[in-house]
């Protein structure tokens, strides 16, 4: 009778051992044989109990675990059963630490710790609930440090002075580029303590030009988001002028693979922004040089994704309806688009490239500035791709999110200079926010952007993004036509 337990706890071994076989296919073949092994003792330690079990007469243990009854059996079966635990002790305790072990490290690669664990999680001012989203802390501070930022230079937009500078390589910065790059590093900072940030600006002409100084002072001083938990979630107001300038020198890393670096371009698209027309507040966040989080204020974007492209290029009036969107994106977690708002961050709404099932029917972006991409090589790829329908030219990352929410197709920013290296913080956000909204983003040659190299994509030549589904053929007009031209 006893025998029934023998089949059973000899198949409850087996059935352990392969099992653990099949769970840990993938573990390297070290921990793999290790586990084996383990498997194979549980397996004989199966097989002794049973041994004992059988010593004892069935019906006297009806259940499990059985009480032997007489005086004779019952030291026997005590002996044995503490040495059958002594021999199985080391391989069972060696087996789960590895497992514990191979948990942790499979964990950690999913949501690497956040570094900054004594800060607490701000409210979150929208309606979807992010409770396991990863990065939720990083987006939904990139997003309020960023909405904060466009009311600084929306408030500089609408001036008539504003405040221009001509840069070193002489690219223009005004008072609302310095302004913003002073709130959103204070806000990371505030948040993120140790993190790093790559800002396209520095306060050496802040630091050297005390009436410019004060122009960017009062508009940071002045400038707060309407609702004060969110006020609060970012560290509130700048304090002195000393920590504005140290704010805006904080953006000064030289970017890097390794950890968490923020790639910041207060104003993008500077020319369009005194135009009038599009520009964008961009923030993203690097880990280990990948984009991951991705955050985009475009103050002059139409609400309306059905709106034409173009419906707020070239007007200044800042009191317009229906303008301000700002785009989010956290990698492997989609992208979102919401309108600016002055306060608490509005309820997002999930984006997606539009599904384009005929090539010729697609809208390319491109800049506005032929100095910055060639229209003459743009023009030529849309014709190999029998496209018709004329470019929509628009200044910044504003086109990264265009195509993101299916506004547009396609973004194609073929090199015009050989030497121009683009810099991170012109794309680093918008890829995040198209990867993630369903396409793909590579430089003109079809490389993936190298954003762990430092300030620039040194390696990298051009940019092209599009829709998944198509990206295939448009990268092979692309270097067809730059091939073409070698
Ligand atoms: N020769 C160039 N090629 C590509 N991009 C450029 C070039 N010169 C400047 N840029 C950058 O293009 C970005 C604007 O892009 P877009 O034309 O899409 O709006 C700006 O950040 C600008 O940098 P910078 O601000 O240093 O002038
Ligand atoms: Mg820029």
């Amino acid at each position: 009778m006893s025998s029934v337990y023998v089949p059973t706890a000899v198949h409850t071994g087996d059935k352990l051992k392969r099992a653990l076989k099949r769970t840990l296919d993938d573990t390297p073949r070290q921990n793999h044989q290790t586990t084996i092994d383990g498997g194979r003792r549980m397996f004989v330690f199966a097989r002794l109990v049973a041994y004992v079990h059988s010593l004892v007469p069935a019906p006297l243990y009806p259940a499990f675990p059985p009480m032997p009854p007489s005086s004779l059996q019952l030291p026997i079966y005590l002996l044995l059963s503490l040495l059958i635990l002594a021999i199985s002790f080391i391989p069972i305790s060696t087996l789960l630490s590895r497992s514990f072990s191979r948990l942790s490290q499979i964990s950690s690669h999913l949501r690497p710790a956040p570094a900054f664990p004594s800060c607490t999680a701000p409210p979150l001012a929208t309606n979807r609930t992010f409770s396991t989203m990863a990065y939720e802390k990083e987006l939904h501070t990139a997003l309020l440090a960023v909405q904060r930022a466009t009311l600084l230079t929306k408030s500089v937009f609408s001036s008539h002075s504003k405040g221009t500078l001509s840069k070193s390589d002489s690219s223009p910065v005004t008072i609302g580029d310095f302004g913003a790059q002073a709130l959103i590093i204070a806000s990371i900072k505030h948040v993120f303590p140790d993190d790093e940030v790559v800002g396209e600006e520095d306060a050496d002409d802040l630091r050297s030009n005390s009436s410019l100084r004060d122009l960017v002072w009062d508009l940071v001083q002045s400038t707060k988001l309407e609702d004060s938990d969110a006020e609060t979630a970012i560290g509130g107001p700048v304090a002195t002028v000393e920590g504005m300038l140290d704010a805006i020198d904080g953006g000064r890393s030289r970017g890097g693979r390794e950890g968490r670096i923020w790639a910041l371009d207060p104003i993008d698209g500077t020319k369009g922004f005194l135009r009038g027309g599009q520009y964008a507040v961009c923030l993203a966040l690097m880990v280990d040089g990948i984009p991951t989080v991705g955050v985009i204020g475009c103050p002059n974007l139409p609400v309306d994704d059905t709106a034409p492209l173009d419906s707020f290029i070239g007007t200044d009036a800042d009191d317009k309806e229906g303008k301000g969107v700002l785009f989010g994106a956290v990698k492997g977690e989609g992208s979102t688009s919401r309108p600016l708002s002055n306060g608490a961050l509005q309820p997002p709404t999930p984006i997606k490239m539009k599904p384009l099932e005929d090539i010729s029917q697609a809208t390319f972006c491109e800049s506005v500035e032929a100095g910055h991409s060639s229209h003459g090589d743009n023009a030529a790829i849309a014709s190999k791709l029998g496209i018709t329908k004329p470019s929509v030219r628009m200044d910044s990352q504003a086109k990264y999110g265009s195509i993101a929410r299916g506004a547009g197709d396609l973004y194609l920013r073929l090199p015009v200079s050989k030497t121009y290296e683009e810099k991170i913080w012109d794309h680093a956000a918008g890829v995040v926010i198209v990867q993630e909204a369903g396409g793909k983003v590579t430089d003109a040659w079809g490389k993936p952007l190298d954003f762990g190299i430092g300030r620039t994509l040194k390696e990298n030549k051009g940019v092209v993004a599009a829709p998944n589904a198509i990206f295939p053929r448009v990268i092979d007009v692309v270097k067809e036509v730059l091939s073409a031209k070698q």
